[in-house]
């Protein structure tokens, strides 16, 4: 009789977790259930099927329309952490305010950001975009050159970022960084903003945007750029992409190195 009236007492509490963490529920659900469940049932990865989507439903050199495609899938289909239309206006704005020349992205994944950013670049301007994975990185080859960038814009760039960004100057003829955005994984944010520090590729002005800084989360990354005393910064505010009622935020970073 005990254990019906313990669960009952219980209830209230449960309801009221459900409810609060309910936007947290609904992104498992959709970023690991689904994706496990339709990986089994298609046999494709999760890349895949959101790539045969956005094949079907862009158009070839139209950037937009598999950007359009590329939202259409992750809000209507399954979740993936590109960073997505809302986030995406503030990378618009910020490149559009600073025509960087030269940009490195670390984490492509799929190409959703490298299109949104090579769309926005300035005539005669190069970005590098690196990513690790080699499956994500033949699909974003494919969404890239979909989109109608070629390698003199669009690099491609194969690789760990902790091993790149050390030989950006000799192998790929870099002197300075006007823009890098960031969106690996947030525990290597940290390390390698320090290695681009000395690397020397950082000029006065160079700006760093980094992705997803409150959720997951980046707190050594935060810490660090509020005491080293070497950019001027600030945090935009924004909710996770493709979703309602997560916090996350983009950080901004201007370097206020001497050369
Ligand atoms: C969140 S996704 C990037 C999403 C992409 N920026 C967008 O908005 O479309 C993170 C990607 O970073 C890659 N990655 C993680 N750590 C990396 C590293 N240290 N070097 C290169 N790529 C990395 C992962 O393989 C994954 O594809």
């Amino acid at each position: 009789m005990a254990s019906p009236a313990i669960a009952l007492a219980f209830l209230p509490l449960l309801l009221t977790l459900l409810i609060r963490y309910r936007f947290y529920f609904v992104l498992f659900y959709r970023a690991v259930l689904l994706r496990v469940w339709r990986d089994c049932r298609t046999g494709l990865s999760r890349e895949e099927r959101c790539f045969q989507y956005v094949l079907t439903n862009a158009t070839p050199g139209d950037p937009e329309s598999i950007l359009d495609g590329f939202d259409s899938w992750c809000t209507k289909k399954e979740f993936i952490s590109h960073i997505g239309p809302k986030k995406g206006k503030i990378l618009d704005r910020l490149l559009s305010e600073h025509s960087p020349l030269t940009v490195l992205e670390l984490g492509a994944h799929c190409g959703y950001s490298t299109v949104r950013i090579a769309r926005a670049l300035p005539l005669g301007a190069r970005l590098f975009s690196v990513e690790m994975d080699q499956k994500n990185a033949a699909i974003a080859e494919k969404v890239i050159r979909l989109a109608g960038f070629d390698e003199a814009l669009v690099e491609l760039i194969v690789c760990p970022s902790d091993e790149v960004i050390p030989r950006l100057r000799a192998d790929f003829d870099l002197e300075k960084l006007d823009f890098v955005f960031m969106d690996h994984w947030k525990k290597c944010y940290l390390p390698d903003l320090q290695m681009l520090e000395g690397s020397g590729l950082l000029g006065k002005g160079s700006m760093i945007l980094a992705d997803n800084v409150l959720f997951p989360g980046a707190p050594n990354f935060l810490r660090y750029i509020r005491r080293c005393g070497l950019y001027e910064w600030r945090v935009h505010r924004a909710t996770l992409e493709y979703s309602k009622g997560i916090r996350d935020g983009m950080a901004e970073l201007v370097y206020q190195g001497t050369k």
